[in-house]
């Protein structure tokens, strides 16, 4: 598939009700107004990592090191009605930051407890893959959404092995 290279890359930490992930609602662009993960395009010359670690500094003003980035697996997001908005994801999970989140032009960020996801506010393909990814899964997921752009037609999962590894 064509598709833009974009990242993902989800904060993680223990609070005293279980862990928690960092989202935020999207102020413009594509996915405006939904409950989403900190990340974006991964730019020419750059890598995966390189673009998770750019992203989080500029959409929440927190330095993440390449090297505490675990890496989750990908998630190719396919767009039938839209093809111009397929997207291959490279995600990444990380308990290690500086920095205290903050908002930015991009993201209003705001911790979310892993077991009440905000689902009904977020892409409807989300459940099906950001717990698994949360918990540890390494897994290769593909996402076809429905012809409205916005309901899950079909999602394909299996296990993911870093390439880089
Ligand atoms: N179906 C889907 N479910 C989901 O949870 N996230 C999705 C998704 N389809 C796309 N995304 C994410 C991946 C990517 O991080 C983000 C889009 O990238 P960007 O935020 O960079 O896009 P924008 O066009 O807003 O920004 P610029 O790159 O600055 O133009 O949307």
């Amino acid at each position: 598939m064509t598709a833009a290279h974009v990242t993902l890359c989800f904060l993680l930490r223990d609070a005293a009700d279980g862990e928690h992930v960092l989202l935020g609602t999207k102020k413009t662009g594509f996915g405006r107004g939904k409950v989403v993960g900190v990340g974006g395009h991964v730019e020419a010359g750059e890598t995966a990592s390189e673009a998770a670690c750019r992203e989080v500094m500029e959409e929440i003003n927190v330095v993440v090191q390449a090297k505490d980035l675990i890496p989750a697996g990908t998630v190719d997001f396919v767009f039938p009605a839209k093809p111009e908005w397929n997207m291959a994801t490279t995600v990444f999970l990380t308990r290690e930051w500086d920095g205290e989140p903050s908002e930015s032009d991009e993201i209003a960020p705001a911790w979310f407890p892993v077991a009440q996801l905000p689902v009904n506010r977020m892409w409807a393909d989300a459940e099906h893959w950001l717990p698994a990814m949360i918990s540890g899964q390494r897994i290769a997921v593909t996402v076809a959404l429905a012809a409205d752009n916005e309901n899950v037609a079909d999602v394909y999962t299996v296990a993911w092995v870093d390439p880089e590894s």
